[in-house]
């Protein structure tokens, strides 16, 4: 398990005409700072919803020093992932149902030096893809079905995230169980309970008046109630 719970706000929440101070805001030093900048990419296609894409994650490496967490929510992502790896990604998530060859692609994005992570939608399955869980560095399991924020966290996923938290256990995997959708003051504790390492927040950290301060509260939070 994470030494400590990582926070990870979701951009998709921020001003898009102010993302390099929406970021700026929880990077600065101590315990507000964000430890991932979780990156919704959307195409419309795979999700109802369209975002951004690979030039302005292009720039938002440039401007933060906090690793970005990109989550392709798009079509075909065996053909355009590993341009967010080559970009300087920290981590490139693809979704299971999107990806042809997911096992390949993961692969392919921690030759170009990013961390490879799979992403299930909340109804999908996790036993299927069980036995290729070593192949990544991160498992982002969906709490709402993916495309907006602000949406209500769907507890029924808990039970895969405690699945994922035994094979990690039990199999010595180095894989980060993250969670995504509705995560806030009320759901945090339940998510870390069931053993997530990652939070995604949107709404919780960037429609909180001081974006910051959300984190700080949210990984104490957390960390009050994880499992150790
Ligand atoms: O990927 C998604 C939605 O598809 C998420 O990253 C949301 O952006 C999280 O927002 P909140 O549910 O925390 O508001």
């Amino acid at each position: 398990m994470a030494d400590r719970p990582l926070i990870a706000p979701s951009i998709l929440s921020a001003d898009f005409a102010r993302l390099g101070e929406e970021i700026a805001a929880i990077a600065r030093p101590g315990e507000t700072r964000a430890d991932w900048v979780h990156v919704d990419v959307m195409d419309a296609h795979f999700v109802p919803n369209l975002t951004l894409g690979l030039p302005v994650v292009q720039s938002l490496i440039k401007s933060t020093d906090v690793p970005l967490d990109c989550h392709l929510m798009i079509d075909d992502p065996d053909r355009w992932a590993i341009g967010y790896a080559e970009a300087g990604a920290y981590n490139v998530t693809v979704h299971v149902e999107a990806a042809n060859d997911p096992v390949m692609l993961a692969k392919n994005l921690r030759a170009a030096g990013a961390k490879a992570g799979l992403s299930i939608k909340p109804g999908t399955p996790l036993e299927p893809h069980v036995d290729t869980l070593k192949h990544y560095d991160t498992l982002l399991v969906m709490s709402v079905e993916p495309g907006f924020g602000g949406q209500s966290f769907m507890p029924d996923v808990l039970e895969k995230v405690r699945t994922a938290r035994r094979l990690v256990d039990t199999g010595h995997l180095k894989l980060v169980v993250e969670i995504d959708g509705g995560i806030n003051a009320e759901t945090i504790e339940q998510a870390a309970e069931a053993g997530v390492d990652c939070f995604v927040a949107g709404s919780a950290v960037y429609g909180a008046d001081d974006p910051g301060r959300a984190v700080a509260a949210l990984r104490e939070q957390a960390a009050r109630s994880r499992r150790d």
